[in-house]
């Protein structure tokens, strides 16, 4: 048997939507598997009620097709499902991970991005790598449409606040906008670029300024009841930065280690104040998925 973990992550990071990734140190999902002559699944842990163990449905079915490595396939899940803190992706990037050791396939994790992202296409009909890519290769991660990804390690402090709102990623995607002026486009590339060169720097003033997005994060923030009033209690307890995690409904701040407290109990109180149970998660930027 291999037992594999892969971390939860944040998608989008405001300005780089659909390319910016992040890996969290914690929560994670944890999947074991064992050779079989055919694929079978079981779910516990955080929303496993809610998770196929069908495995045309479940992502990491699609992941032991893609490898040619059917298994009998344990999920423990850490990351509650369609949280914004890519719970698929955890699965995926953890069974691709176990599988490819299990089965002596011997790829590389860049190797793995696409075949994790194969899952991925189970749920969102699409092959997103945004969440894929920092769950396997860990830090701070762009994905490129060529299916490449680039990694950077960074040191960071982060709080994840998830309430108890549900947002569909289908929803989420609607409301973007299918064009945008050359207005925001020019501060949606400085705001990139910034938060790009403060990972570099591990810098938590210039990542939480490149966080801003003035196009798709004002549509999303509508569909999270309480958004505004969590965004300026974390800024006002020392957030430098506050966006939409992933499709939400989970909301990201960055801050300064010695801040992450006080942010985290802002936060949730901030959804209290809109009648939203929340619970946040003081967490930093991790590893990738690994072998235990
Ligand atoms: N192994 C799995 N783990 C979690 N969800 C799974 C898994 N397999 C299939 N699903 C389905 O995927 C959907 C949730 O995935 P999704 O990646 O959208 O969650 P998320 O945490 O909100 O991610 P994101 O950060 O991308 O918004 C649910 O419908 C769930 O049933
Ligand atoms: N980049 C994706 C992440 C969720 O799968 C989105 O924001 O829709």
């Amino acid at each position: 048997m291999v037992t594999a973990r892969a971390p939860a992550t944040s998608a989008n990071l405001g300005s780089g939507f659909d390319t910016f990734g992040v890996a969290l140190s914690h929560p994670a999902d944890t999947v074991s598997v064992e050779r079989a002559a055919e694929t079978t699944i079981r779910v516990r842990g955080a929303g496993a009620d809610f998770i196929p163990t069908d495995p045309e449905k479940n992502v990491v079915g699609a992941v032991a097709e893609a490898l040619d490595a059917p298994a009998h396939i344990h999920i423990d899940k850490g990351v509650r499902p369609s949280s914004g803190l890519g719970s698929s992706a955890a699965s995926a990037a953890a069974a691709a991970v176990a599988l490819n050791e299990l089965y002596d396939r011997g790829y590389s994790r860049h190797d793995l991005v696409p075949v994790a992202a194969e899952g991925e296409a189970v749920v969102s009909g699409e092959a997103h790598a945004d969440n894929v890519a920092p769950a396997l290769l860990g830090g701070f991660t762009i994905v490129r449409s060529d299916d490449g990804a680039t990694s950077v390690d960074a040191d960071l402090a982060l709080v994840a606040c998830l309430p108890e709102v549900v947002v569909s990623t289908r929803d989420a995607r609607g409301v973007v906008p299918d064009s945008v002026s050359m207005t925001d486009h020019v501060e949606t590339v400085g705001n990139a670029a910034t938060l790009t060169a403060g990972m570099c720097r591990s810098d938590p003033e210039l990542v939480g300024r490149g966080l801003d997005d003035p196009v798709v994060t004002p549509a999303r923030a509508k569909l999270i009841t309480g958004y505004e009033g969590v965004r300026e209690a974390a800024l006002a307890a020392g957030a430098t930065g506050v966006t939409v995690s992933g499709a939400g409904p989970s909301v990201l701040a960055v801050c300064e280690p010695g801040r992450k407290r006080a942010v985290a109990s802002a936060m949730v109180e901030g959804f209290a104040d809109a009648g939203v149970g929340a619970r946040a998660y003081q967490t930093a930027v991790g590893d990738g998925a690994t072998v235990l």
